[in-house]
């Protein structure tokens, strides 16, 4: 059982591709659930205390693995029960069941126990699950003291994240992915529904296009270091300047040698940021790292021309926030030849790009493949991605549902992609990282302005 940082991310079909891969190198579907089922029962027994455990077990593998279990528990003296949907259809969870030799009960009148390891459905689920099973599994998971999910709660979709009224109800206190992850245990609602996830490692080699977010790895300043090379970051203030001078503040607590505010009333803030009136030339200065427009920045004629004139100049690396993302035509940002990081909500980004198909994953990465740019859409879970590559953050914080958090996150994602050295998708990650690690020290009921000052400690850990 391990943590799922970094760890990459499969749908169901790309699961299945690494089994059959793992299966030609060698290895086969028996032993990768004999794998997967001591794994649950090690991690189960871990938690448990001793209590006794009612396994429910499916007619695919996910069953199959719930067998395994349930012979190695008993096997180690834990009081354990089996009850069962249906028989096994598999010839693995048939040779797994045969090695189970207590009784079965059916799902449907099945006794509760105090613990209730869910082996019900996992990545082979085809269909919403059956009145009568969704109905079995809230009896039993409201009777038990704890729900433990084998590879996902069963009757979630892995790959939409849809999750059946049974786990939402009553979500797991533990989800063990199995082999990989899945996109259900990053997004929502199924990712609410699984508790805290941990991967139980089967060995299977896994495409790493798609990761759970890790801790970045971020430039300390050296001996020779300067403002400029730490990064200098200019911002364009407008109708709000107080988003701006916020965005500024997040950029300096998250690493940046230089924050000037251009076009702003010329006060206002800490003093160690530079207040500079709005002109082209100086914004055309090449010791500017990143430029960002959009928080504060009003949606009226000369918001837009600013906006305009910053994307066809293509001098620097931008970040497109707030407003300026209403101002925009995402697929003028295609000729640009410097990076661009767009950070949209759900419904900025609905305004944008429509509703492309699939999950909030894939829709995310076509987005930045149209516009040719990075793409944070934020959420409960935020969304990095480019057109090739997904990082999935999933520590977000319900407090940072108040006013100025986004402003404080474009600032931080701006001071990242500012270094002379930053790769952007690398530096859009790390500010998303940084900004959630921030919201964790700020603690509860902060304003924006607590979790701009938050960012010292935050990058200071990092
Ligand atoms: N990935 C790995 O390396 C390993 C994964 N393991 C485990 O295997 C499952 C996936 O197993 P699979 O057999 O493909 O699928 P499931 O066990 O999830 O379920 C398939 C069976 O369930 C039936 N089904 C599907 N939806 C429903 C529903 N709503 N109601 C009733 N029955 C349903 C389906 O029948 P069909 O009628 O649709 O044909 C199948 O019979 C993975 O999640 C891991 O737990 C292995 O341990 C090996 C390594
Ligand atoms: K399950």
């Amino acid at each position: 059982m391990i943590a799922i940082d970094g760890q990459p991310i499969l749908t169901a079909a790309q699961m299945r591709a690494a089994e059959d891969a793992a299966i030609a190198a060698g290895s086969s579907v028996t032993a990768l659930m004999q794998r997967a089922g001591e794994g649950i029962a090690a991690a189960t027994r871990r938690l448990v205390a001793g209590a006794e455990v009612l396994i429910v077990c499916g007619p695919g593998n996910n069953g199959g693995d719930g067998y395994v279990a349930a012979t190695a528990l008993a096997g180690l003296g834990h009081p354990v029960r089996v009850a069962a949907s249906g028989p096994p259809k598999t010839d693995a969870a048939i040779a797994a069941r045969a090695g189970w030799t207590g009784p079965i009960e059916a799902l449907t009148d099945a006794t509760p126990a105090p613990i209730l390891l869910d082996c019900l459905f996992g990545t082979g689920l085809t269909r919403p699950l059956a009145p009568e099973i969704d109905a079995a599994l809230a009896r039993l998971s409201h009777a038990a003291r704890l729900v433990i999910a084998a590879d996902l709660p069963s009757g979630t979709n892995a790959d939409t994240a849809e999750a059946p009224d049974w786990a939402k109800a009553r979500p797991a206190a533990l989800t063990l992915a199995l082999g990989a992850l899945k996109p259900a245990h990053g997004l929502h609602p199924a990712a609410a529904a699984c508790g805290t996830i941990r991967l139980i490692d089967l060995g299977i080699d896994r495409p790493d296009a798609v990761t759970v977010a890790a801790r970045p790895a971020l430039p300390q300043p050296g001996p020779a270091s300067h403002k400029y090379t730490r990064g200098m970051v200019a911002i364009v203030a407008g109708a709000m300047e107080g988003a701006a001078r916020l965005a500024a503040v997040a950029a300096l607590r998250s690493g940046a040698g230089y924050v000037a505010l251009y076009g702003g009333s010329g006060q206002g803030g800490p003093d160690a940021i530079v207040h500079r009136p709005y002109e082209p030339e100086a914004l055309a200065d090449e010791r500017i790292g990143a430029i960002l427009i959009g928080p504060g920045l009003g949606r009226d004629d000369e918001a837009r021309a600013h906006l305009q004139a910053l994307i066809e100049a293509d001098t620097h690396r931008l970040v497109i926030d707030g407003d300026a993302l209403h101002l925009l035509d995402p697929d003028a940002l295609r000729r640009r030849h410097n990076p661009v990081v767009l950070t949209p909500h759900a419904g900025e980004f609905h305004a944008l790009f429509g509703t492309p198909d699939g999950s909030l994953l894939d829709r995310a990465r076509t987005a930045a493949a149209r516009a040719g740019v990075i793409v944070v859409l934020k959420g409960p879970t935020t969304i990095v991605a480019d057109a090739a590559r997904v990082r999935i953050h999933l520590a977000g914080n319900p407090w940072l549902s108040t006013a100025g958090t986004g402003d404080v996150l474009a600032g931080t994602i701006a001071a990242q992609l500012a270094h002379p050295h930053a790769d952007p998708m690398a530096a859009a990650d790390a500010g998303v990282w940084l900004h959630a690690r921030a919201a964790w020290i700020a603690g509860k009921s902060f304003i924006a302005d607590d979790l701009a000052n938050a960012l010292t400690p935050a990058r200071a850990g990092a």
